[in-house]
């Protein structure tokens, strides 16, 4: 074959289109593409931007490199094992246009520079057993030389300086993650007055990747190391709170925190480390508000949590709340509930809680410091340098609408479209210099077809990149949705998507081979955009989400994922859009970003649901002149011209709801209003009035007339409010009537309990409209949408997998998998709910069924599925081959185990597998760990036996 590398010419951006190094395979009918135009002369009004530095396109046939001697960098071994020519065909035969073969060429695509590239049984052992022998992200810098850091006292940036207070182990910590010195913004922020002292709140901020979270890491980790407070972290989505959690782990992993002297004569001081909990929607954090030093936590977590610590008046143990991602409290959807939260703060003064909040995206930083009676400060420092482009019509822009280069027009059919041609020509571009791209799409459906179509173009990769990205196909094979259809074509690629209807789990194992550098490109909705610490050089933006324009605050937060600190030297993103589109694009680069408004505004619901129950149900407003000092310490109140005249009638409105709803009673006598037990265990549960009533109804239905003849009742009642709304699930009526009609006699007599009536289903399924036009129909509507949704969850505890519950509902598979995580979540929150309201034997079934779906089997596999890799279809086949318990798998032999995990294993890849004889060594290593798990719980189980 030849090998036209050294003698192409390579253009500036991408050069020699990817299109154009297809070559025909042996048994394809499709005639090879024609050869490329030459690369075009450089537009004449070419010139380097202050603010970012492009190649121009060149017609001189040397290749531009980024390198400074301007050779290619030899990167890319141009052969491939059997297995992986394998994979090409099958992809070559599932794609249609033309064929796919080796890529000869360098690309022609030029950054400025290139970079170090940086590099399930691991984090399986990390998760049991609570350490791992090896740091399990790259992100994570070798540790340098622990003496030389701790001497560089004088400098004033570096964080062992004596004047940030920090101990010895946690600059060491932070050492280890690669931060040793501040910047200087970081300095100057956290120098600001009475700040280091706790003495202040603090609102700033920063662009992205400027390292904000430092300056409020720091605050936190003084507070729980040095004064043996509590922190709360406070994060809008779950990935970065596994992240963060993560990041603080590593931190203080050599931390030793002092436990406080129980009684008067205990004399000696204990030490541990400190406890860093995640506590997410999908979480089964077992640790509470006692033990733990730090709690990472979602905003609806954070809130509960500190309703929780004000009820059982131990909110003084907290020293410091850190808002990230502060703009969030304009989401339609959750902001209200972050306001409410730092309402709380400000109106407990004397407990003296430390507020930090910081975003990247604030135009009224100084409303919002006044509103949380802090200190601000702005900064625009960014670390790495962003290069930012504008693509239409084949043409790269600069900002300032600079002509920087030409992308070849492609003669694919499937290329054909300029956005197209352009994502992938500059995704291929960024991979052959070996480089992470991100590209952000409009939908789910279309990061799947992009994701599909960048398949066929990637390079050939050496055996030791193919063997990584196999084992990422059997991780995900491995999960309990099993293998993904399109993702088994794309991983071998190094392509991959990500969006919601992903399960976590998969999302999880795309995120992290993606960190690790096994997959070089991820198509993502906006689920990757906010605060994930990905290394992208290159960003490829698509303008909308859905049919409509993304927001400026979204638009600048994925600009922001290009080029991160600690992986990348710069970054670059493209935003690619249609030449029609052009007029609103531009519009929506030069917008301001919006100014943080409340969203207590507008409507009372918010006042209602949520401001005036937790005021009253957690006594900090209980009277109405309290309840007006209360409001005065919302946001709303600062950004609302007089503002009492228009908040009072609201409120007077809501109390009146309240009172209807009987969540909260007056006493006239003395003129204060006091949360009913429904009140307080709506509020207690971290449920809106709405939903409180709803679920207590249920619940005392519930309690008279509970069917426990099969599964059907009780999973009806675990089954989550939140995911039987009307936004979150469409009722497939014939398909219910078909369920139902499945069901035997106690799964009608359980249908009936809760409401359902099958002739009204039957009704519905020839036609029917479900009306939703009174509170009692709305009710009714919620009680055939949460029963229709429990008979997916019925299905899952009946080890059905994730997929095919899925397939069988016609419903996103990720909307499947959060129903089983969040069901734990709903599971507990009920339980909390139950036991406020003094129903205690309720609380316990709920308990009981909470860890059954957990693991997601039935009753007689739950204690083998403690076991790690143990889940669904593995636990099934240790019990129908005889290891019934933890106790005979702990008596069993890595042998045995590894010929029950083989028949765990989906066919598809047992046999190709068994054929390369590559399963051996990782089904050994998966069994060691299972064997090792197994007897640790089993003596466990033998200790805690024998204390009881
Ligand atoms: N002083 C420092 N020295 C070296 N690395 C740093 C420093 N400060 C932060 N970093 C690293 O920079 C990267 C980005 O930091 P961080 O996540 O705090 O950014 P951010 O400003 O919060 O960005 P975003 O708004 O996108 O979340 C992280 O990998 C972090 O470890």
């Amino acid at each position: 074959m030849e090998n036209r590398s050294s003698t192409r010419p390579r253009a500036s951006l991408s050069g020699e289109h990817p299109n154009l190094r297809e070559r025909q395979l042996p048994n394809s009918n499709i005639p090879p593409p024609p050869l490329p135009p030459p690369p075009l002369p450089p537009p004449p009004h070419h010139q380097q931007s202050s603010s970012t530095t492009y190649h121009a396109k060149r017609t001189n046939p040397e290749p531009i490199s980024n390198s400074s001697s301007g050779a290619l960098p030899p990167k890319r071994p141009r052969t491939g094992s059997e297995e992986q020519r394998q994979w090409q065909n099958r992809r070559t035969d599932g794609g249609g246009g033309g064929g796919r073969g080796e890529i000869k060429v360098a690309p022609d695509w030029s950054g400025n520079e290139t970079t170090d590239h940086e590099g399930e049984d691991q984090h399986q052992r990390e998760r049991y057993f609570g350490f791992s022998s090896t740091p399990t992200s790259s992100a994570l810098m070798p540790p340098p030389s622990t003496p030389q850091i701790y001497r560089d006292t004088q400098n004033e940036y570096s964080l062992a300086h004596p004047k940030w207070g920090l101990r010895r182990e946690v600059v060491m910590g932070f050492s280890h993650c690669g931060i040793e010195q501040m910047y200087p913004w970081q300095a100057e922020c956290l120098g600001m007055g009475g700040l280091l002292a706790g003495e202040s709140n603090v609102v700033y901020t920063a662009p992205t990747s400027a390292g904000k979270s430092l300056v409020a890491d720091i605050l936190a980790i003084r507070k729980v190391v040095n004064e043996r407070r509590k922190a709360i972290i406070v994060l809008p989505y779950i990935a970065i709170v596994q992240e963060k959690t993560k990041f603080l782990k590593r931190v203080l992993e050599k931390v030793r925190v002092a436990v406080p002297k129980r009684g008067r004569w205990d004399k000696v001081n204990l030490w541990k480390q400190p406890n860093i909990v995640g506590f997410h929607g999908g979480s089964t954090a077992r640790m509470g508000w006692k033990e733990l030093d730090i709690a990472v936590c979602t905003i609806e977590k954070a809130n509960a949590l500190i309703n929780g610590a004000i009820e059982d008046r131990t909110v003084d143990q907290l020293g410091i709340v850190v808002f990230d991602e502060l703009h969030m409290l304009d989401d339609d959807n959750r902001g209200y509930i972050l306001e409410l939260l730092a309402t709380k703060l400000l109106c407990m003064a004397e407990e003296n809680i430390q507020i930090v909040g910081m975003s990247a995206t604030l135009s009224n930083v100084k409303v919002l410091a006044t509103w949380l009676k802090a200190q601000f400060y702005e900064c625009a420092f960014r670390p790495i340098p962003l290069q930012e482009h504008l693509v239409y019509d084949n043409n790269v822009y600069s900002y300032d609408e600079k002509l920087v280069a030409k992308l070849p027009p492609s003669k694919l059919k499937e290329l054909k479209d300029p956005v197209t041609n352009a994502i992938v020509s500059l995704a291929y571009g960024a991979v052959i210099e070996d480089h992470g791209v991100l590209v952000f799409c409009e939908s789910r459906r279309r990061c799947e077809d992009v994701g599909k179509l960048l398949t066929k173009f990637m390079p050939v990769v050496d055996e030791e990149v193919w063997e990584k990205r196999m084992e990422v196909v059997r991780d995900l094979a491995t999960t309990s949705t099993g293998l993904d259809f399109t993702l088994e074509k794309t991983v071998p690629a190094g392509v991959a998507f990500h969006h919601a209807g992903l399960t976590t789990e998969e999302r999880d194992i795309i995120a992290e081979s993606y960190d690790q550098g096994a997959i070089k490109v991820i198509c993502c909705t906006a689920t990757m955009a906010a605060g994930v610490n990905l290394p992208a050089r290159r960003v490829i933006i698509s303008p909308r989400m859905g049919r409509d324009f993304l927001s400026p605050t979204m638009l600048k937060q994925m600009r922001g994922r290009a080029g991160r600190k600690g992986r990348d030297t710069h970054g670059e993103n493209y935003l690619c859009c249609r030449k029609e589109d052009l007029a609103p694009v531009k519009e929506l680069l030069n917008a301001p970003m919006p100014s943080i408004q409340s969203c207590l505004g507008g409507e009372t619901a918010c006042l209602k649901r949520w401001a005036l129950l937790e005021g009253i149900a957690t006594k900090l407003a209980t009277s109405t002149d309290s309840l007006n000092e209360y409001m005065r310490a919302t946001l709303i109140y600062h950004t609302t011209p007089e503002p009492m005249k228009h908040l009072k009638p609201k409120i007077l409105n809501a109390i009146e709801y309240l009172k209807e709803m009987k969540l909260i009673s007056e006493d006239r006598t003395h003129g204060y209003f006091h949360a009913t037990k429904i009140g307080n265990a709506t509020v207690a549960s971290g449920f809106g009035p709405e939903e409180g009533v709803f679920l207590h109804d249920e619940l005392s239905r519930a309690l008279m007339n509970f069917n426990l003849e099969s599964d059907m009742h009780i999973v009806y009642q675990f089954t989550p409010l939140h995911s039987s709304t009307t936004a979150s699930v469409d009722i497939d009526w014939k398909l219910m009537r078909e369920e139902v009609e499945k069901l035997d006699e106690s799964g009608i007599r359980a249908a009936t309990f809760v409401g359902v009536n099958p002739a009204f289903v039957n009704k519905m399924a020839q036609g029917g409209t479900l009306r939703e036009d009174s509170p009692q129909n709305i009710s009714k509507a919620r009680v055939y949408r949460r029963f229709y949704v429990s008979l997916m969850l019925r299905e899952l505890l009946n080890e059905k997998p994730v997929h095919v519950v899925a397939a069988n509902y016609n419903i996103a598979r990720g909307f499947i998998q959060q129903l089983s995580t969040t069901c734990k979540g709903f599971a507990t929150t009920s339980g909390t709910f139950c036991k406020v309201m003094g129903w205690t034997g309720l609380a316990v079934l709920l308990e009981h069924y909470s860890w059954r779906l957990d693991m997601g089997v039935r009753a007689d596999l739950m204690s083998l599925a403690r076991i790690p890799f143990v889940k669904s279809v593995t636990a099934r086949i240790f019990h129908e081959n005889g290891l019934k318990s933890v106790e005979a798998v702990s008596a069993s032999n890595v042998e045995a185990l590894m010929k029950l995990l083989e028949l765990a294993q989906p066919k598809k890849l047992r046999l190709r597998e068994a054929e390369m004889g590559k399963m051996r060594g990782r089904l050994e290593k998966r069994a060691g760990i299972i064997l090792e798990a197994a007897v640790a719980i089993y003596e466990q189980d033998c200790r805690d036996a024998a204390e009881e």
